[in-house]
């Protein structure tokens, strides 16, 4: 199987522990700055951080339109916190969600949650909370009865942070999805 090329978002936030874990997993990893770095990459990470921010400089920098479109057309994804609020924001997943739901980053915690009968460990710095789902999307996981995550086909999104405690569930779906 030919070693899978995925794209990273690396606009602000959270970027090199995803890339760390993608390469630790055998994965080609490519930082998407600008829209020239969109094609050719199999599947896309898009980090927690600063959901405004993060959407802001895609567009200034023309990010937005090439990588919603290679999503579009099937490129695997998996979206973690401010991640998961772009993937609704942009029409990704069929979701609507609540930011900054589990209070401040005081607030923030380390736990395990169950994805699809998996438990990972994962944390939360200010995550999101997602509200509701549509008939395109599923539930895959739940903390205190929110809605944490979700999947859309191959489009996986995360309240939470499993790079920070070295949980390569998600990673491992992502790449697989992606081969
Ligand atoms: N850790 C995170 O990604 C936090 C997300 C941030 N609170 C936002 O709304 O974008």
């Amino acid at each position: 199987m030919a070693v899978p090329t995925i794209g990273v978002l690396a606009l602000q936030g959270g970027v090199a522990e995803h890339a760390e874990m993608l390469a630790d997993l055998g994965a080609q990893v490519r930082l998407i700055r600008r829209a020239e770095n969109v094609a050719g990459c199999d599947a896309f990470v898009l980090p927690g951080g600063e959901s405004g921010p993060i959407d802001k400089l895609a567009g200034i920098f023309g990010v937005c339109e090439p990588l919603v479109a290679s999503i579009s057309a099937g490129a695997p994804v998996l979206g973690t916190c401010a991640g998961l609020i772009l993937l609704a924001r942009w029409g990704l997943i069929d979701a609507e969600v609540e930011r900054n739901a589990f209070g401040p980053q005081v607030n923030s915690l380390h736990t395990r949650v169950d994805w699809e009968g998996t438990a990972i460990d994962v944390a939360f710095i200010r995550g999101p909370k997602v509200t509701s789902v549509g008939p395109a999307a599923t539930v895959c996981s739940r903390y205190e009865g929110a809605i944490v995550g979700v999947r859309q086909g191959n489009r996986l999104a995360c309240s939470f942070h499993p790079e920070l405690t070295g949980d390569s569930t998600l990673h491992r779906l992502l790449i697989e999805a992606a081969a």
